[in-house]
């Protein structure tokens, strides 16, 4: 684990606003958001037994007809098609004037078709049951015409993985298998348009061992029965630490370990699974073993070696904070369970890099989120009433500090232009002190929530009867960006909108972990439900 020293307490940087404008430094705000929301999409993980048994979440789902669906996909046409998966092709899609994904579960040899629709029954069944900002939106689903069809919200950027290693359509194609699949990957975290990391999949490819216990969180049985089957494929082994691959245990210290594989693949840019070219094929899951039996151990410069250049491009100095990623992915990759941090203190640990190392927005972006935020103030409670940021980050001993480069990195964040200081009492109007719901949840949950139907009796809506109405367009107008070469970029490419969003705004993931956790434990017990958020904006 890199050893870094005592952060500086306090950022001193100038009151700035803040405009990414190189291609690295598109890269470095992805780089960040991209971190900080699939960290809370690995927290959420440990709520989602909690919200399956919410029965206030209940959702009706629509019944779209096969030649609605067909009419939609332009006869799944291969133009519209977006990626292809293990079950099948997902195509972009328009139903009722709403962009959606329609995955289309294939029938073909490879696949067992009894086990597919029962798959598909129990996605169905359980998504409509709940639904939560940090899991993709099963909208509905459409049986006919011989083809089954779930129908999803549209994730603009698409996967990680397809951001991250810019994936074509010839590697979905390379892994079709099901056996593919793993628990959690960069291929199954999706973006949102703010770069909001959702979890896809999660009914297909869990449900249907969950579903033989009957128990969404029981984590034994017949649900590591089935882990165990894809536990013989490279892919998912990437993700998965000894103890269970040996032993089957599975757990929330999982979670936590695949959580560090995929901080690594963003710290790296490499494949969980990669070609070397002296050793052939290897886990990225083993470089904090290589690099400590390293000539330079695992010291700083050692891991500054193994950050993906892209995140230095033009000659730019290394993302502030990013070493302290790389001891925090060491932490959760620990060979020991026992050793590796409890999410919650995962969370702890974010507020020191992300605090010191994120510009605050443009002014432009402020005021429109200052007005917002006083709409909304009333939701919940006031930043106040959350521990400071800043005095965690000054109890933080356990973490390793800030390495004199890189508290040089942080005050000067390279190229870029100085972030807001920590404590901002400019012109930013008060919207850090109230509850805002950020985008994933205010565009898509309460999009989602527009649609007014009325269930029928088994827990479907017709869409003929009701059409959903566009859900809430975004309240942000971020600038253009210049194209970069796929990664990161926070383009779109096929989702027709732009996702370039300033350094310094935090999707909704970010809010949560400014609500004080409890102290952390293994077991990780966090509330079903969250309070409502408080803006994320590095005051
Ligand atoms: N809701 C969505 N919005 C936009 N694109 C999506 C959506 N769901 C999937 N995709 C695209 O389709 C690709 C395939 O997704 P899919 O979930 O079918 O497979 P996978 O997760 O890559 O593999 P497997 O199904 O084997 O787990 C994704 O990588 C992504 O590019």
């Amino acid at each position: 684990m890199p050893r870094v020293r005592q952060p500086p307490k306090r950022y001193s940087g100038e009151s700035s606003g803040f405009s990414p404008k190189t291609p690295a430094e598109y890269y470095r705000v992805e780089f960040y958001k991209v971190l900080d929301t699939i960290h809370t999409q690995f927290t959420k993980r440990f709520q989602q037994g909690g919200l399956l048994s919410c029965k206030s979440w209940r959702t009706p789902l629509m019944c779209w007809s096969y030649e609605e669906v067909h009419a939609g996909t332009e006869g799944f046409s291969a133009s519209l098609q977006v990626g292809e998966g293990g079950f099948g092709a997902v195509y972009r899609a328009s139903l009722s004037n709403t962009v959606c994904a329609v995955k289309r579960l294939k029938q073909d040899g490879e696949l067992d078709w009894t086990v597919l629709m029962k798959s598909f029954q129990t996605e169905v069944e359980k998504l409509s049951k709940f639904r939560h900002p940090n899991i993709v939106d099963l909208l509905g689903f459409s049986e006919g015409g011989g083809s089954m069809c779930l129908i999803y919200s549209y994730m603009e950027n698409q996967s990680l993985e397809d951001r991250l290693h810019n994936v074509t359509q010839t590697h979905h194609n390379l892994h079709m298998s099901p056996d593919y699949h793993t628990l959690t990957s960069v291929s199954n975290i999706l973006l949102d348009r703010h770069l909001a990391a959702k979890l896809s999949d999660f009914g297909l490819a869990q449900f249907v061992s969950r579903s033989s216990s009957g128990r969404p969180g029981d984590q034994t049985g017949a649900q590591t029965k089935s882990l165990g089957k894809t536990a013989t494929v490279r892919g998912t082994l990437a993700y998965l630490p000894d103890e269970y691959v040996r032993n089957g245990q599975l757990g929330t210290a999982v979670d936590v370990y695949s959580f560090g594989v995929v901080l690594l693949e963003v710290l790296t840019g490499r494949r969980a699974l990669h070609k070397d070219m002296r050793s052939g094929e290897r886990y990225l899951k083993d470089l904090v073993e290589e690099l400590e039996d390293g000539p330079c151990g695992s010291s700083e410069a050692a891991w500054r070696k193994q950050l993906d250049e892209r995140l230095m491009a033009g000659g730019a100095c290394e993302p502030a904070g990013c070493l302290q990623v790389a001891a925090l992915a060491c932490r959760c990759l620990d060979k020991n369970k026992r050793r590796r941090p409890a999410m919650t203190k995962v969370r702890t640990h974010r507020y020191e890099h992300y605090l010191l190392s994120i510009p605050r927005p443009p002014l432009s972006l402020d005021s429109s989120v200052g007005a917002l935020s006083q709409q909304l103030s009333s939701l919940g409670p006031l930043e106040d009433s959350y521990p400071s940021s800043l005095s965690s980050l000054s109890s933080l001993s356990s973490l390793s500090s800030l390495s004199s480069q890189s508290s040089q990195s942080s005050s000067s964040l390279c190229s870029l232009p100085p972030p807001h200081p920590l404590h901002s009492s400019s012109s930013l109007p008060p919207l850090s002190s109230s509850s805002f719901l950020g985008p994933c949840e205010t565009d898509e949950s309460r999009g989602f929530s527009q649609y007014h139907l009325s269930p029928q009796s088994n827990g479907t809506s017709s869409r003929d009867q009701n059409h959903p109405s566009v859900p809430t367009e975004d309240q942000y107008n971020f600038p253009p960006q210049p194209s970069t070469d796929g990664v990161l970029s926070g383009g779109t490419s096929s989702g027709g909108t732009s996702s370039g969003t300033p350094a310094g705004f935090s999707p909704a993931g970010s809010l949560q972990s400014m609500c004080p956790g409890p102290s952390g434990t293994s077991a990780d017990p966090e509330p079903a439900r969250d309070p409502p958020r408080p803006v994320f904006f590095f005051i």
